[in-house]
């Protein structure tokens, strides 16, 4: 039932702006699959190529194996929640929920057991005769939810479905995501531009900038090994640190930054052009347990308040910081006071300087 999508070099130009850029990716049949990325970096694009709704100017989507090049979206086994969702005003919420079955010729009986079968899924059994213009968001988006799944669609295309609503729904939300992913068995394709989001969601997440992927893995490989300082900065890792020098040994290495030496891990590929160490914040020791660990000796330049922690900042000589979280019942060194920072396994690596903003 499910669909594993091939996608083999494709690119979509319109005029001179390459919106998708030669993008190669293997979705496997009945993965999560997230495609994230900032605005305008080209994600809903890709998944309208994959819809397709547009048709590349270059390369080839399979599906199965099968070429789609041709086939029309209304005859593909897709189906797609967009952000907006697009409900039908003028219809009930089953009306709208069994509109595609409709089309295909379903009536009676087989028809409303549908219906209330995909309205149970979405848990708002019993709301099939209610006016959709009277739900709430979060309703609104189960009813399209319930819209696409009702079709049995071997792929299910998200498009930024959570845009729009507040935290609390955004939540149950992406809880019911998971769920419906597990219950279906279906490839879903995600497109999202957050992160969270995509972390707690995915099976496999590809980090898009400027209609490249940037890195394609599982979620914790974004931390253990980001691919450069794009995709650590995309993910949320902000300190990125430039090394004066980096000894390597095999797979472990020395960084030396304003004359302090970090032991640091080095990326499993060799690594072209100029590189910078990504620091961890979960992966830092302060305060009785830093002593005993590798790591490096800084000076405070600020401290902020944020409720159940306070955010230290650090800075080498040079001027270079990372920043660590201390629990708001610790002493908090004063500004201008030395501070041992431990650095557990892993807690540094050496990543390619692309994407790496400019200093300043
Ligand atoms: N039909 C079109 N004609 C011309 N340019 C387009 C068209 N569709 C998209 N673009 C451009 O292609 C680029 C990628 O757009 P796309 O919508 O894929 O980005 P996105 O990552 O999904 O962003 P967002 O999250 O804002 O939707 C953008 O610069 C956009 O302006």
């Amino acid at each position: 039932m499910a669909i594993a999508i091939g996608i083999d070099n494709v690119s979509r130009h319109f005029g001179p702006l390459r919106a998708v850029d030669g993008v190669s990716l293997d979705i496997k049949a009945g993965e999560f699959f997230t495609l994230l990325g900032s605005s305008g970096c080209g994600k809903s694009t890709l998944l309208k190529l994959i819809g397709g709704f547009d048709a590349p100017s270059a390369g080839r989507i399979t599906f199965d194996g099968k070429d789609m090049a041709g086939i029309p979206a209304n005859r593909r086994p897709v189906n797609t929640v967009f952000q907006g969702l697009g409900l039908f005003p003028h219809m009930t919420v089953a009306q709208n929920v069994g509109y595609g079955l409709r089309l295909r010729g379903l009536r009676g009986k087989v028809l409303d057991d549908k219906v209330a079968e995909a309205l149970e899924l979405v848990q708002l059994a019993g709301f099939g005769p209610r006016d959709v213009n009277l739900l709430s968001g979060g309703q609104r988006q189960r009813v399209a939810l319930a819209r696409a799944l009702v079709m049995e669609p071997g792929i299910l295309l998200l498009d930024e479905p959570l845009t729009g609503l507040d935290e609390g729904l955004r939540q149950q939300m992406r809880d019911e995501f998971g769920r419906l992913h597990k219950r279906t068995g279906a490839t879903f394709i995600l497109v999202t531009h957050n992160q969270d989001e995509a972390l707690s969601l995915s099976d496999r997440i590809a980090v898009m900038h400027a209609g490249r992927i940037e890195q394609v893995d599982q979620p914790q490989r974004f931390f253990d090994q980001p691919a450069n300082a794009f995709v650590a900065r995309f993910v949320g890792i902000e300190a990125l640190l430039r090394p004066e020098t980096v000894e390597r040994h095999g797979d472990e290495g020395i960084a030396t930054i304003a004359g302090q030496k970090l032991p640091v891990k080095l990326a499993t590929t060799a690594q072209s052009g100029s590189t910078v160490i990504a620091v961890r914040s979960d992966r830092l020791v302060v305060g009785d347990g830093a002593a005993p660990l590798p790591g490096a000796t800084l000076t405070v330049v600020e401290s902020v308040f944020r409720g159940l922690h306070r955010d230290v900042k650090l800075a080498f000589a040079d001027g270079q910081t990372i920043v660590v979280a201390i629990p708001a019942d610790r002493d908090i060194p004063a500004v201008g006071a030395a501070m041992k920072v431990g650095m557990k396994p892993g807690a540094a690596i050496e990543i390619s300087s692309s994407g790496m903003p400019e200093a300043g």
